[in-house]
């Protein structure tokens, strides 16, 4: 009897048929592939609108790192603090920046073309909307400074792609992601205070996606500094608290609610989610932005002891951006993916993905909960039965 043939020994000459979608796919690529199609489509009343926005986005890939450094000089001028008050005038601008007044003026320009300022008919240059919701938002500030180190270790994509590096800038900044038992009490100082910082743009709309009136007690496993739980205490005045984070990190939470006065009412435990035993006591367990940092073979074990520190009837909420979130596919399988593979650990999932985790770890009633920003941030309960 012949030996089963696996696809990859199938001989080459052997004919594939190709489904109508591959062969459509085939023309369509061939077609758009064509010089001579591409200046007739640009010049064609019914096709010059889809020429124009294809080209435009291939721009913008090509451009993209332009625009990042356009943000990070704002950013690094404190730009957008400065027009805060309100409009000045281009000279203005380049004297309190320091700059020479033709450069500042490039940076005013581009800033403008990226909807970061506005420039008024008078010449003076003011906020514009992503301008002003920078204001809003301090840690995207702080996000787009400690990019320089993600810019770094992206200098060559290929190589991070083919070989696994030892050492990155971001693994150095996430002490955690090697995996060993102990960090430092001075390698986390960085890393949670961006966390803590960052987190005020996510709590709110996680915790007004997940239901918590019915619950006794909330254990944040890789709470950090505390700043979840904090807003989950002051709208369930209710509940008792628990926070498990690093030793380090869990110190610092502590210190946190101590001087915020929380007495009694939260316990920060330090200690490792890999050690297999969690803290038990809690009627509610959150992961939020934890899962997405590690990979399989320790999500799978920590979502078994989540299972096991709850009591029946039990609730989980994982909430963190996920990978195919409609409108922000770019989010989870662009940013996320290359973020995560820089730093050497973890992996942005998909919902589906995570509930197949979830319903393998024992939990029941899995659910997507809508958030106001899914961008930002997703949310999936399920709970122990
Ligand atoms: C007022 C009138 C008349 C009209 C107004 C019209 C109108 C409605 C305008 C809308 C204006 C508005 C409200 C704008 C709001 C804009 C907002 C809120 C923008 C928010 C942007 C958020 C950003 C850019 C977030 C960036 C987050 C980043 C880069 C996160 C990175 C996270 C990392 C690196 C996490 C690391 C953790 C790890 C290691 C993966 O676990
Ligand atoms: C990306 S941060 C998220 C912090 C916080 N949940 C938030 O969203 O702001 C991941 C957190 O998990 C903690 N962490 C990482 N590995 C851990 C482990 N093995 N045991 C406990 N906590 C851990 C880190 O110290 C950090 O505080």
């Amino acid at each position: 009897m012949p030996a089963a043939t696996t696809q990859s020994e199938r001989p080459a000459a052997a004919p594939v048929r190709r489904g109508w979608r591959e062969r459509w796919l085939a023309f369509r690529n061939g077609t758009v592939a064509s010089p001579a199609f591409q200046r007739w489509a640009a010049g064609f009343p019914l096709t010059r609108g889809i020429a124009r926005r294809n080209t435009r986005a291939l721009f913008d890939l090509c451009a993209g790192f332009v625009y990042a450094q356009v943000l990070f000089a704002c950013v690094r001028l404190d730009l957008f603090r400065l027009l805060q008050p309100g409009p000045l005038a281009p000279e203005v601008i380049a004297r309190r920046l320091d700059l020479p007044p033709e450069r500042a003026l490039t940076l005013l320009k581009a800033a403008a073309s990226l909807d970061l300022l506005t420039r008024l008919p008078d010449g003076r240059f003011g906020l514009a909307d992503l301008g002003a919701a920078m204001i809003g938002n301090p840690s995207i500030a702080a996000m787009v400074e400690h990019h320089s180190m993600l810019y770094a270790d992206l200098a060559d994509p290929v190589a991070l792609l083919r070989d696994k590096p030892d050492r990155t800038r971001l693994s150095a900044y996430w002490p955690y992601a090697g995996g060993g038992a102990e960090v430092a009490a001075d390698s986390v100082a960085a890393y949670s205070g961006l966390m803590a910082a960052s987190q005020a743009m996510i709590a709110g709309d996680v915790l007004d996606a997940l239901l918590l009136s019915d619950r006794a007690c909330l254990m944040d496993i890789g709470g950090g500094e505390g700043v979840f739980l904090f807003e989950a205490a002051r709208r369930h005045p209710h509940l008792t608290l628990k926070l498990l984070d690093l030793p380090p990190v869990a110190e610092r939470a502590r210190a946190r609610f101590e001087s915020a006065g929380f007495g009694s009412r939260v316990t920060c435990h330090g200690g490792s989610f890999r050690e297999g035993i969690l803290p038990n006591g809690a009627d509610a367990i959150s992961l939020v932005r934890v899962v997405h940092d590690h990979d399989d073979s320790v999500v799978e074990p920590l979502l078994r002891a989540v299972h096991a520190a709850l009591p029946p009837g039990g609730l989980v909420a994982i909430a963190e951006p996920m990978a195919g979130t409609s409108g922000a596919e770019p989010i989870g399988d662009a940013y996320f993916g290359f973020y995560l593979m820089a730093m050497g650990s973890g992996r942005p999932r998909t919902a589906a993905e995570l509930s197949a985790m979830l319903l393998e770890a024992g939990f029941t009633d899995i659910r997507e909960r809508p958030t106001r920003r899914p961008l930002l941030a997703k949310l999936i309960t399920a709970k122990r039965t």
